[in-house]
């Protein structure tokens, strides 16, 4: 029997045609799941069909196609699949609006939006086609839709091995922190804030709040809210790495001791060798790094 169809008033927006685009080899990739959310459109009267990626930069081309045709482009994969689609939206003139099915690793916007997991109620979200503008930055003229970081962190983004990735899950980059944390080179960075100079040894430029998950980084940030914040960390030897990791998890890092918080327009990350750097937890090259907010947003379902 198929799943009862999500009932919505007369008077709300409706999304009539959508396309999934999944990443099926997305840290949570569940084609049963994606199976009910189709039935529930389907039963709802909405044209959707579905495409499976079979290779890194498919959603960037499929996203940026002029001829889509769609109310909603709905993302399932990971944040990285999410800044592809981001990253195509940039060369469409008329981007469709954009949803997200929950179905990576750390799936950070999903905590920043709210978004649920089940599959009826992602439907009805879809169907419902409630949106919100969804502000991003720019490395290096590159979206990221969470953060850009250059230093440790980005490290470990750059040495987690896929395999472990796949097999572990968030764990496996805890393992790769450990591994490379205790004999790695720290580099001093000097970071100019708009005008102000600032240096420190880890830099991450965020967009939203959270950041590895549900874990609060900036409070005053937000995803549907212009404009971005940076944080700067003086020190990442292993004992401040490990006090900054658990003030992390108690979602205090903005408050702790060595590390400056601030908003900004314009930011430049310079060292005097080249520092890991990753967007939206993939790896993105060396420093040096340009940031600045993105001019307009993207439109986004939300719950
Ligand atoms: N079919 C594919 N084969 C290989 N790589 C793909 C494919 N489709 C998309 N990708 C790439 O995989 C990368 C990671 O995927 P995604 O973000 O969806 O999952 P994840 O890594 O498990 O999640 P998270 O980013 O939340 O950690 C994306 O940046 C995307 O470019």
């Amino acid at each position: 029997m198929s799943p009862r169809a999500p009932r919505l008033s007369p008077v709300e927006p409706r999304a009539r045609r959508v396309l999934i685009v999944a990443n099926p080899t997305s840290g949570g990739y569940d084609p049963r799941r994606l199976e009910r959310i189709m039935t529930y459109l389907r039963n709802a009267e909405c044209t959707v069909d579905l495409h499976l990626t079979s290779h890194a930069g498919e959603i960037e081309s499929l996203a940026a196609d002029p001829l889509l045709a769609l109310d909603v482009l709905a993302i399932a994969g990971g944040d990285g699949s999410v800044n592809e689609a981001l990253t195509g939206f940039q060369r469409n003139d008329a981007p469709p609006d954009l949803a997200v099915i929950p179905a990576g690793t750390a799936n950070v916007l999903a905590h920043e939006l709210g978004l649920p997991r089940r599959p009826l109620a992602i439907a009805r979200s879809i169907l419902a086609h409630r949106t919100r503008p969804l502000h991003f930055g720019l490395a290096n003229g590159h979206p990221f839709v969470l953060m850009a970081s250059a230093g440790f962190d980005a490290e470990v983004v750059h040495g987690v091995p896929l395999s472990l990735k796949r097999k572990l899950g968030k764990l496996a980059y805890v393992l790769t922190a450990l591994r490379i944390g205790f004999t790695r080179r720290s580099s001093e960075m000097q970071v100019d804030v708009d005008g102000q100079t600032l240096s420190g040894k880890l830099v991450v430029a965020t967009n939203g709040r959270f950041y590895g998950g549900p874990f609060v980084l900036c409070p005053d940030a937000s995803v549907t809210t212009e404009g971005l914040h940076v944080l700067v960390l003086q020190k990442d030897d292993p004992v401040s790495a490990l006090r900054f990791g658990l003030a992390l998890m108690l979602g205090r890092v903005h408050k702790a001791r060595g590390v400056t918080v601030m908003a900004f327009r314009k930011a430049r990350v310079l060292a005097g060798f080249p520092v890991a750097v990753q967007i939206d937890g993939d790896p993105f090259g060396t420093t040096p790094l340009d940031l600045e907010p993105a001019a307009t947003g993207y439109s986004v379902v939300v719950p």
